[in-house]
């Protein structure tokens, strides 16, 4: 008889949006993400880690893109295993991975009018869901170019827009601020903590200060596992004047690598 996991019979209607207990995730033949306890509640939680950590693997399989190896998974309620209808979670879901695929010659109002179809949204409620989530990346004035005319920085906002066109009620923004200037950074920080508000958002990133800046809440991944979860100011707390890094978080992050390295 198949042993029923305590995560299998707890009721849905717990605070967390999501939550993982044990969660192991192939990335290829390699375990990237192995033994991975984690609760969240609405927020914006920033994910750090060195590259290799595993970051992109978690959240791809928070965005249901591959299934757990092993471990309980509940994403807004609903348990994620191989026998689970994922369609209902989907479409309540946001997602931007590190490289996204589109077609060159759509505009970026129909390359978001085409996500926003995937996802199941109603055909009424588009067009001002499209427009709403273009003028929340700033690309208003670019909202009829074609994708294929799009800087670098642009591109990635038209991906933050795809992702939030849906309202989602869970956000994964994996390094969504990679080629974004330092206007539009601090733009996307103040778009962060709007979404946040409601949503559950985690946003992967390399950059300690936007984490600060922007996040309730900060993750540390290393080797697939969760070091530290805490407020940044948890974060700051943990370096030392000697610590590695250019201000008090990356003192923070570094700080907990080491002591991490020198106990395993
Ligand atoms: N397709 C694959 N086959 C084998 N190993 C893989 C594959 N994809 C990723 N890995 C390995 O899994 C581990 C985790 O990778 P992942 O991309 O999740 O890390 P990351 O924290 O997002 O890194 P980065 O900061 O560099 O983006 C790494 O050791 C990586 O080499």
């Amino acid at each position: 008889m198949r042993t029923v996991r305590a995560a299998e019979t707890a009721p849905t209607l717990h605070p967390w949006r999501v939550h993982a207990e044990g969660l192991r995730v192939r990335a290829g033949r390699h375990l990237a993400i192995d033994g991975l306890d984690l609760s969240l509640r609405p927020g914006v939680h920033g994910v750090l880690g060195p590259n290799g950590a595993g970051k992109t693997t978690l959240m791809r399989a928070l965005a249901t893109v591959v299934e757990p190896a092993a471990g309980a998974l509940t994403l807004l309620g609903a348990h994620v295993d191989g026998r689970a209808n994922l369609r209902a979670v989907r479409r309540r879901l946001g997602y931007l991975p590190q490289q996204f695929g589109f077609y060159p010659r759509f505009t970026v109002r129909e390359f978001i009018t085409y996500m926003a179809w995937l996802k199941e949204m109603p055909k009424a409620a588009t067009p001002d869901a499209v427009q709403r989530a273009i003028d929340r990346v700033g690309l208003t004035n670019k909202a009829d170019a074609k994708m294929k005319t799009l800087s670098g920085g642009m591109l990635r906002r038209a991906g933050i827009a795809q992702a939030v066109v849906n309202d989602p009620e869970l956000l994964l923004l994996d390094e969504p601020t990679v080629g974004l200037d330092p206007e539009q950074r601090l733009e996307f920080r103040d778009l962060l903590r709007e979404l946040g508000a409601d949503s559950c958002v985690l946003v992967s990133t390399h950059l300690v200060e936007d984490v600060v800046a922007a996040c309730t809440d900060v993750l540390l991944i290393n080797e697939g596992r969760l070091l530290f979860q805490g407020t940044p100011d948890d974060l700051i707390a943990r370096g030392g004047e000697h610590d590695a890094g250019d201000s008090p978080a990356e003192r923070g992050y570094s700080a907990l690598l080491r002591q991490h390295r020198s106990t395993v």
